[in-house]
């Protein structure tokens, strides 16, 4: 059974203005899931309603199976457990007032996990190769990349089934980005990734399977290196010809 599921959603922030058309998607437990498109098409749009940001006025969000209702407080709880967000700019993301321990235990609370949070703050930092001693400090003294790292810890904690990362490491330098990378692939098999990126050598690192958006609809869909090598949409071919190449 998919762990998350748009079935058939049609989406529109304005009236009259559609964002999403018919969009139909499925993640499987382990099959991490690249969603590749221009500018505008729609890719954040689909991560915020998996996330339960908002409800689409068409077709329907299933969570673990079951229709998401995102007015319900316990459905939004259920659903947080099941997926945890990263986000693109790792500056912006993490609350500067706030000490790393501090960020990390939060989720802990808001959803009332069980577990000893020293312990779980000490697991998660471990998971992303920080030191022990990050949790007494600030966001500020760390790196971009060592940021983007506290940001991942923050989605783990939960021990969440699904994570969504949108754009993870656009915004981090070459060298940082490969170390990320190698980071997300090493997730444990009981996370599924979600993954936006304009970055195609990142999408085929990352992900098995492929999905290409074009003005809100689904145009290609299928295996990342089928769609790579033998993309038949010609949308998905002027965007591979418009994007960075995996280097073979
Ligand atoms: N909060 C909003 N209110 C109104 N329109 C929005 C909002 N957010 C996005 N849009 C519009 O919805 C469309 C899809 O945006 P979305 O951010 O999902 O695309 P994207 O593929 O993620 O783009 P990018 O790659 O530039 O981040 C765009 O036309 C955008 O202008």
């Amino acid at each position: 059974m998919s762990l998350l599921a748009l079935e058939n959603v049609d989406f529109a922030y304005r009236p009259g203005q559609p964002v999403l058309s018919g969009v139909s998607l499925s993640v499987a437990p382990g099959g991490h899931l690249g969603i590749v498109g221009e500018s505008g098409s729609g890719k954040t749009t689909v991560l915020r309603l998996l996330l339960g940001l908002a409800a689409p006025q068409g077709g329907r969000v299933l969570s673990d199976g079951r229709p998401l209702d995102i007015r319900s407080r316990a459905a939004l709880r259920a659903h947080r457990r099941l997926v945890q967000p990263v986000f693109q700019d790792p500056y912006t993301a993490l609350d500067p007032r706030m000490s790393v321990r501090r960020i990390l235990t939060e989720p802990l609370q808001a959803l009332s996990l069980p577990g000893d949070p020293a312990a779980e703050v000490s697991r998660v930092l471990a998971a992303v190769d920080l030191p022990p001693d990050s949790a007494g400090r600030r966001p500020k003294d760390f790196s971009g990349g060592q940021r983007q790292r506290i940001a991942i810890a923050r989605a783990l904690i939960a021990r969440p089934r699904v994570l969504l990362a949108d754009e993870p490491v656009s915004a981090l330098d070459l060298s940082t980005r490969v170390r990320i990378i190698d980071l997300l692939a090493g997730l444990s098999r009981e996370t599924t990734l979600v993954l936006v990126s304009h970055d195609l050598a990142v999408v085929a690192a990352l992900c098995p399977h492929l999905l290409v958006l074009e003005r809100g609809r689904i145009v290609e869909a299928g295996a990342t290196r089928q769609i790579l090598d033998a993309p038949s949409h010609p949308y998905t071919q002027r965007l591979l010809a418009s994007l960075p190449r995996l280097p073979r």
